[in-house]
């Protein structure tokens, strides 16, 4: 009869796949990736996101592997990117998926990207603004971006982890000590207000909300959110009534979302909703250096 110790190590041969000794399984394979005849190095995006096993990350990752811009996205966090990273990798489109574990590995996730996308952090909860969300993340933020300028100093770098309004000084602050920083190239991810602009403006419009652009500036925290509604295209009158309700409704968007999930996190899905378009208009229009090294691959 077979002893217990052999069955357990059949046991866990058969399933090591459910858990990866870390996030690249080439031990546990039995065809190498060296042997196997797809090689690595296609043209396209090398993108990196920080916070990959989060609420943001999981679905941004999926949208991300659907992009056939990018060529390689690799999978940071500090827990589950194992789990994450197996199963964004099943997915049947070109990116090659690659997940990394923990502080140690954070530089080889980021060598050689081109893009670092950051949801890193923790999330408000009701009856909390995203400034107090900054005594945690703040702290996250400055390490990843450490990271950055020494392992891919000419990343564009978007950050999504709140608040927004001062972890961008701060990554700032970073590059600038490290002699990385180009204005250029560091983005804070304020998109979702427009999102919510549009969709609210086009509802009391009576219009889709594809048809309506609501021009929003400034920050990404209550009264620091300015939509335009003078400048709302189609052209757009509004009443005193509807200017305030539409006004206060935006800035506060992402505390009605804190409110319905009641201590389950923030926003995530309507965040990443509009992720593709504006990383496709960051490949395109903030980098010509690395259409040009797109370009120059396609080619080759
Ligand atoms: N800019 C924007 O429009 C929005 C920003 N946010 C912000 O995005 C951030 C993330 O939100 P969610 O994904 O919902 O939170 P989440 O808690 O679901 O995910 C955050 C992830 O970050 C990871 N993490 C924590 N410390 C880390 C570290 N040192 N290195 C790498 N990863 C680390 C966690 O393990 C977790 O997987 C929050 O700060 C939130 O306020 C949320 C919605 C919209
Ligand atoms: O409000 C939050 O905490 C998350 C966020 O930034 C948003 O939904 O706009």
């Amino acid at each position: 009869m077979e002893s217990i110790r052999e069955a357990s190590q059949r046991i866990a041969k058969i399933s090591a796949h459910l858990q990866p000794p870390n996030s690249q399984t080439e031990e546990s394979c039995v065809l190498k990736r060296a042997d196997c005849r797809a090689k690595r190095g296609a043209p396209g995006f090398k993108v990196a996101i920080l916070g990959a096993a989060g609420g943001i990350g999981q679905p941004l990752a999926m949208l991300m592997k659907m992009n056939p811009l990018v060529s390689v996205l690799h999978l940071y966090d500090v827990v589950n990117t194992p789990g994450v990273t197996a199963d964004i990798g099943h997915m049947d489109t070109g990116a090659v998926v690659r997940g990394f574990l923990g502080q140690p590995q954070l530089e080889n996730a980021l060598t050689g990207m081109d893009l670092v996308i950051i949801p890193a952090g923790v999330p408000r909860k009701p009856g909390m603004t995203r400034d107090d969300l900054f005594n945690i993340n703040a702290g996250i933020v400055r390490t990843l971006c450490e990271g950055i300028a020494k392992c891919c100093r000419n990343a564009i770098v978007n950050l999504i982890s709140n608040p927004v309004n001062s972890t961008v000084p701060i990554a700032a602050e970073v590059f600038k000590k490290a002699g990385t920083y180009d204005p250029k190239r560091l983005l804070g991810v304020t998109m979702l207000d427009v999102v919510r602009a549009n969709t609210f403006v086009a509802e009391v419009l009576g219009l889709h909300p594809k048809e309506v652009d609501v021009p929003v500036v400034g920050g990404h925290a209550g009264v620091t959110i300015l939509p335009l509604l003078s400048q709302v295209k189609p052209p757009s009158s509004f009443t005193p009534e509807e200017t305030e309700y539409l006004t206060k409704r935006i800035q506060d968007g992402g505390t009605e979302v804190v409110q319905a999930k009641a201590g389950a996190g923030s926003a995530t899905l309507s965040m990443v909703s509009q992720s593709i378009p504006f990383f496709i208009f960051i490949f395109y229009f903030h980098s010509a250096a690395l259409i040009t090294k797109v370009n120059y691959k396609i080619q080759t």
